[in-house]
């Protein structure tokens, strides 16, 4: 049964653990819905780990649409967020509601995700009133990264903290209907998803939020040595997909592949009179 915006409220309010994993295509999309995956995130990260960009500001809404239409196609049960690259929401109210209808209209996205706080409830507010369910993303906001000076855990300081606090309460007041936490302490994550009736997804804020996010080339170590704190390796699929090709590379130089089992048969008779 395809999970909703209910069934996922539902898990937080039973203490059942929510589970995120980003996914950029169809036949990735469609083995994350087989495992069981709660919910599927179009990330803009897909810039990076997907389009090989050394930030997520040069995705386009084109890239976005393209990429959640693929998700969507293969996810049958999960949930599936996807991102508003930069740009799409920040300039006005009008631009994000449109923005945010693109990637549910031709993305079949369920939810849309943006990035900021207080100062983007406006605009989750007015996507909300469209009926297009909100994610909101606080702390390491990467299409922040010029202005925070690089990829850094947020909220240390007691302004910070405060700061991500009124941001959290400002969110849900605006009709977010999840919260993502990215590199916030832990202790803080915790309070926030106390304070907060909707859910928190975790990436690098500890284990007491309702959920757990991890971009798939992360935890299935495929994105070079990409490894900050908060990432953990659970499968070696960058290896697995080494070691294929080596031994592919290897039969096909050796002449070992194709053996019979992988040829088309014809009659010897056809081939007797060609020759
Ligand atoms: N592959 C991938 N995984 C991600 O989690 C991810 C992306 N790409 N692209 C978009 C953003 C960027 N993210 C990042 C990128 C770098 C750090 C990082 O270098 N963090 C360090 C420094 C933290 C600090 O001390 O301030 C770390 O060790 O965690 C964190 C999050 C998370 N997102
Ligand atoms: C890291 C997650 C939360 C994200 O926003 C992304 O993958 O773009
Ligand atoms: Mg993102």
């Amino acid at each position: 049964m395809k999970n909703t915006v209910v069934t996922l409220q539902k898990q937080k309010d039973e203490h059942d653990k929510i589970t995120m994993v980003t996914a950029y295509d169809y036949t990735t999309a469609k083995i994350m819905d087989e495992s069981g995956v709660n919910t599927i995130l179009v990330g803009d990260s897909l810039g990076m780990v997907m389009l090989g960009y050394e930030d997520t500001l040069s995705v386009t809404m084109e890239d976005m649409i393209h990429h959640t239409a693929a998700v969507t196609r293969g996810a049958k049960n999960a949930f599936v967020v996807a991102d508003m690259p930069f740009m799409s929401y920040q300039t006005s109210v009008y631009d994000a509601v449109v923005n945010a209808g693109h990637l549910m209209k031709e993305g079949r996205a369920n939810a849309v995700k943006l990035e900021g706080g207080v100062e983007f409830a406006p605009h989750i507010k007015a996507i909300a009133q469209a009926s297009i369910p909100v994610v909101a993303h606080l702390g390491l906001t990467p299409q922040s990264v010029n202005a925070f000076g690089g990829f850094k855990v947020q909220g240390k300081d007691i302004e910070a903290a405060q700061k991500l606090i009124e941001d959290a309460k400002a969110v849900e007041e605006a009709g977010a209907c999840m919260v993502v936490l990215e590199c916030v302490p832990a202790k803080l994550a915790k309070k926030i998803t106390e304070m907060l009736k909707v859910p928190t997804i975790g990436i690098g804020a500890g284990a007491d939020c309702d959920g757990q996010v991890l971009v798939y080339q992360d935890l299935l170590a495929m994105y070079g040595d990409f490894r900050p704190k908060f990432v953990k390796v659970f499968a070696n699929v960058g290896d697995a997909m080494r070691e294929g090709m080596a031994a592919y590379i290897k039969e096909t130089k050796e002449g070992t592949f194709p053996s019979a089992e992988h040829c088309f048969k014809i009659d010897d008779s056809v081939i007797e009179k060609l020759y």
